[in-house]
C-alpha cells in the first residue's frame, strides 16, 4: 500500500505557516518545474493539495478497479485530519524543496556534522538560531515509535552541540503527540516480554536523561492534544506555549502503567500533589487553560495565530547572548539534576515490572483492538 503518512512531510524550519498567496505562489511554481518530480511526488503534492483546498477526504472510495483514482483517494484520505494550514504549509515546503533542487544544490543541506534522523517520522532543521525537533506522524497523531525515541535521543545530543541559541520540539498536523506508540509492545525480542521491558525500560531512562541533561533553553511548542510521555516530560522543558486546542492526559492507570519522564516528582512541584494525583493516578484530562493555571504551560495562544505568535517570539529569543541563556539554565536546573537521575531511574524500574503485568498487557490489547478508546 501506498506509504502516505511516511511521504515525508517534512515541515520547513520555525518559520510562520504558509499563507495563502504562499500556497497560490507555490501552486504556480509546480508547473514551472524543469524537471518531472516523478509520480510518487506528484501524488503527495495532489493529496497535499486537497487537503490544503478542501480539507480531509471527503469523497466516497473510488471502485478496485478504478486504480487512478482510487491511488490518488488513497493519499489524500491517508492525511487523516491534517489541518488545511498544515497541508498548506507541507506543499509549499515541498515545492520549495522541488525547486530548490532542480535548480542548485539545496540551501536547507543539513549542518555537516548532523545526522539525520532514521526516518521522515522526524524531522530535524536549524534556521535562525533555533533547531526544531518536528514529531512527523500526523496520520498516528505523532505517537512515538522505538526509532523516534532513538532519533530524539540522537537529535538532543546533536542540538546541544550545535550553533542555535534554542531547540524546540513540536509536532505536524492537528496532534502534538499520542504518546507512546502501543504497537511498541507487539513486537516482542527472542527474549519475549521480559527482554521487551528491559530493554524499553533502558530507553525510557536514556530518552529522559537526555531532556534532563539538555544544556539550553528548551521550549515544547504544542500544536494539538498531548498524551502520556509527551506530558510527563513538559516538567523537564524550560518553556511550554501550546494552542487553545491542546489538552494535557495522561492515563497512565487506564492503561496499567504509571508516570514517567520524571513526573512523579515535578508534577507535584509543579501544581501540588493533589492536582499532581488526580492527573498521574486518575488521568484528568487539561485543558490548555487548566495546565497553564496549574503552572505546566507557560502561555496559551488562540490556535488561529499561535503559529505565528509563537515563533516570532522565538524567532526574538534566539537573538539573547547564547551563552548567558546556558548558564543561566544551568543556575536554575543544576540543584536538580541529581534528584531527576534518581527519580528518571526509579521510574523506569517501576515501569518495567507495570509492562510485564496483566493489567497492562490487557489494556494495550483492548486498544489494539480498538474495543476501548481514551
Ligand atoms: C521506550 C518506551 C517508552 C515508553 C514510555 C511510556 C509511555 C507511556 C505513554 O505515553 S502512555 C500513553 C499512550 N498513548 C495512548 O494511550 C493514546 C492512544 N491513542 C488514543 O487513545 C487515540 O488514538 C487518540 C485519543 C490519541 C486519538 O483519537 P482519534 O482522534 O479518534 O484518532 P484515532 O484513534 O483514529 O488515531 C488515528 C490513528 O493513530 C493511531 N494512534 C493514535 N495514537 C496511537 C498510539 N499511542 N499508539 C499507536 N497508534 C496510535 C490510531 O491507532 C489510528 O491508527 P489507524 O488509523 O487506526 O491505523
Amino acid at each position: 500500500p501506498l506509504q502516505v503518512p511516511a511521504l515525508g512531510l517534512h515541515v520547513r524550519g520555525p518559520a510562520m505557516l504558509a499563507s495563502q498567496k504562499d500556497f497560490n505562489n507555490a501552486v504556480s511554481q509546480v508547473k514551472l518545474l524543469k524537471e518531472d518530480p516523478g509520480n510518487e511526488v506528484k501524488l503527495k503534492l495532489y493529496a497535499l493539495y486537497k487537503q490544503a483546498t478542501e480539507g480531509p477526504c471527503n469523497v466516497p472510495k473510488p471502485g478496485m478497479l478504478d486504480f487512478i483514482n482510487k491511488t490518488k483517494w488513497d493519499a489524500w484520505n491517508a492525511l487523516g485530519s491534517l489541518s488545511k494550514e498544515a497541508a498548506r504549509q507541507n506543499y509549499v515546503d515541498l515545492v520549495s524543496r522541488l525547486s530548490a533542487s532542480s535548480e542548485s544544490p539545496s540551501p536547507e543541506a543539513p549542518a555537516a556534522d548532523r545526522k539525520q534522523p532514521e526516518s521522515d517520522s522526524l524531522v530535524v532543521t536549524s534556521e535562525d538560531g533555533i533547531t526544531t525537533i518536528r514529531l512527523n506522524r500526523p496520520a498516528k497523531k505523532n505517537a512515538l515509535t522505538t526509532q523516534m525515541y532513538h532519533d530524539i535521543i540522537a537529535a538532543l545530543q546533536a542540538a546541544s552541540k550545535d550553533e542555535s541559541a534554542i531547540t524546540v520540539l513540536t509536532g505536524s498536523g492537528d496532534y502534538y503527540c499520542s504518546g507512546n506508540d502501543l504497537t511498541n509492545f507487539t513486537h516482542l525480542p527472542a527474549g519475549g516480554l521480559e527482554e521487551m521491558a528491559r530493554s524499553a525500560a533502558a530507553l525510557l531512562r536514556d530518552f529522559v536523561n537526555c531532556f534532563i541533561d539538555f544544556p539550553k533553553p528548551l521550549v515544547a511548542v504544542v500544536n494539538g492534544p498531548a498524551v502520556g510521555i509527551s506530558v510527563t516530560i513538559l516538567g523537564l522543558f524550560d518553556v511550554v506555549y501550546a494552542t487553545d486546542r491542546a489538552s494535557f492526559h495522561t492515563p497512565f492507570s487506564h492503561l496499567g502503567q504509571s508516570p514517567e519522564g520524571c513526573s512523579s516528582y515535578t508534577f507535584p512541584k509543579i501544581m501540588g500533589s493533589s492536582k499532581a494525583a488526580e492527573m498521574l493516578l486518575f488521568g484528568k484530562k487539561l485543558t490548555a487553560q487548566e495546565a497553564c493555571a496549574q503552572g505546566l504551560v507557560t502561555e496559551v495562544f488562540p490556535d488561529g495565530t499561535f503559529q505565528k505568535e509563537v515563533w516570532a517570539r522565538l524567532k526574538a529569543y534566539s537573538k539573547l547572548p547564547p551563552n548567558a541563556m546556558r548558564i543561566s539554565k544551568q543556575i536554575i536546573r543544576n540543584r536538580e539534576k541529581e534528584k531527576l537521575h534518581a527519580v528518571n531511574a526509579e521510574e523506569s524500574s517501576v515501569l518495567r515490572e507495570r509492562w510485564q503485568s496483566d493489567e497492562c498487557m490487557n489494556a494495550i490489547a483492548s486498544f489494539l483492538s480498538r474495543k476501548a478508546k481514551l
